[in-house]
């Protein structure tokens, strides 16, 4: 079994030397991606498109590692193919025939050829050879060729035959670290989510930045959203994660600052401190989810003047999308739930913001500040690499907290996302399993009997400590980490 990769058609377009350097990007992006599945794949680049063989066919290796290509940045489609070599036009029907008989019974269908080499014949003429010998000696309802039941896609590269089993659709977008990096400023709700993902897709590494403004619980609740969005988007490279306490500039914002210009002064206190970050890091451009008038607040005016606290360029990806848009996309990409179960944290919220705010009057109030007040939370803020958000659990989760035994009544809660728990059902005699993907706990949680303990559950054990922390900051306790 084999897997064809195609390219994203914009890399396609490319000069022969911007084309290499992005093939030459992806295949080493897949090849990091699908190691964490199974060592076992092969991958190997070709001029218009990248072959992974998979030398054991298992359906559901196949099935994981077709779920992680659909997630890798820079592909249009995945063909997942049985390769074979052939001898004649008529040796391309036959085992066409034996490979497609069955499905084909009472279907409509056609055929669609692709060839790449030098052969006595063309495309087309295979298509009716095969579409022909298929429409004589199998039960099928006809050839169709507009909205058939069934497409037969064969491609034949050279003397071999590739019959197409199943046709993925890939993510789009660039290979990861083709383009430069990104500090995505994060905040837990619909919009960050969504435009930190643009980036990830458009092939940036996304490093985030989250402002803490209410406590432990709502910084968990952003680290579930940037280890979940990288590890399904991004996993190929590492990138940081870095947290800033920000309750000292809240403080003084709410002590000095005239509640109405208070919403656009958090906003640049927040853009001041990232870009020094950046600046740190060698990163060139902050990213935000803001959105022209999603709020009214986020006037043209109102950016314009938290634009002017830094010289670092500042991208709103989502700036003319629609709310609608925006909530579709975090649904697709699994934030949508985080989204809603993370509450307004901001306790800078004025009661008549600011929606023309005046450069000046922004700058003076600015001068009531302390000295030296972003220095001090930037010493105090915490970098870490994505990747630790795991260990950095494992030395938060108190040893009560985890167990791998299972006592008598208690109930586990399998968290994993629906695609990864289809793939590996966890199965455990006598005991009751919810199944709850992390995304939904938050908000279902609450439901549940609360004289019963629940175990939580996951595969690599980061999202059920994740949760179960956020479970006990909203004071549940009786929540514990199932490690088996
Ligand atoms: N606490 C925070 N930490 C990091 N970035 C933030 C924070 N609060 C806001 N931002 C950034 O500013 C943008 C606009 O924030 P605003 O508060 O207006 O909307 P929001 O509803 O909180 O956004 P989101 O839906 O992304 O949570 C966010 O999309 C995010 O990029």
């Amino acid at each position: 079994m084999k897997f064809i990769v195609k390219l994203f058609p914009e890399i396609m377009m490319k000069s022969k030397p911007v084309r290499m350097r992005f093939t030459k990007m992806l295949e080493t992006n897949i090849r990091n991606v699908l190691k964490n599945v199974d060592e076992s794949a092969k991958v190997q680049r070709q001029w218009d498109k990248i072959m992974i063989m998979v030398p054991d066919y298992r359906s559901d290796l196949m099935e994981a590692f077709g779920a992680r290509l659909a997630c890798i940045p820079g592909i249009a489609h995945i063909l997942q193919v049985n390769v074979s070599t052939f001898e004649s036009i008529d040796d391309i029907y036959q085992q066409t025939l034996v490979a497609y008989k069955e499905q084909l019974a009472g279907k409509t269908f056609c055929v669609r050829v692709k060839r790449v080499g030098k052969h006595d014949f063309n495309s087309i003429e295979v298509e009716r050879y095969v579409g022909g010998g298929l429409n004589q000696f199998t039960d099928a309802a006809g050839v169709k060729l507009k909205n058939p039941d069934m497409t037969v896609n064969l491609e034949i590269d050279q003397d071999q035959l590739y019959l197409v089993d199943k046709r993925i659709q890939g993510l789009g977008g660039f290979p990861m670290a083709t383009q430069e990096d990104v500090l995505s400023l994060i905040s837990g709700g619909f919009d960050s989510g969504v435009s930190s993902y643009q980036f990830i897709k458009r092939g940036s590494r996304t490093h985030y930045c989250f402002f803490n403004l209410g406590g432990d619980q709502h910084e968990i609740g952003v680290k579930q959203v940037a280890y979940h969005l990288w590890k399904k988007y991004g996993e190929s490279h590492k990138v940081k994660f870095i947290s800033v306490p920000f309750d000292p500039v809240v403080q003084e914002l709410l002590e000095r600052v005239e509640n109405g210009q208070m919403g656009v002064i958090l906003k640049r206190m927040m853009m001041r401190t990232a870009a020094k970050i950046a600046e740190r890091m060698g990163i060139q451009a902050l990213v935000t989810g803001e959105a022209m008038g999603q709020v009214s607040s986020q006037t043209l005016t109102n950016l314009n003047v938290i634009d002017r606290c830094t010289e670092q360029l500042i991208l709103r990806p989502l700036i003319a999308m629609d709310k609608q848009d925006i909530i579709d996309i975090s649904r697709k990409i699994g934030t949508e739930d985080f989204a809603k179960s993370i509450p307004e944290y901001c306790g800078v919220i004025s009661q008549k913001p600011t929606v023309k705010a005046v450069l000046s009057k922004i700058e003076h109030e600015e001068e009531k500040f302390s000295e030296g007040l972003i220095d001090k939370v930037l010493a105090d803020s915490k970098i870490i690499s994505i990747k630790d958000i795991a260990t950095e659990m494992d030395l938060q989760i108190t040893e009560t907290a985890s167990v791998d035994a299972i006592s008598q009544g208690e109930i586990v809660i399998d968290v994993r996302a629906p695609d990864e728990e289809e793939l590996a059902p966890l199965k455990l005699d006598g005991i009751e399993v919810k199944k709850v993907p992390f995304y939904k706990l938050a908000t279902q949680f609450g439901d549940f009997d609360k004289e019963k303990t629940y175990l939580l559950y996951c595969e690599r054990g980061v999202m059920s400590k994740l949760q179960t922390l956020y479970l006990q900051e909203q004071g549940y306790t009786n929540v514990k980490v199932y490690r088996p």
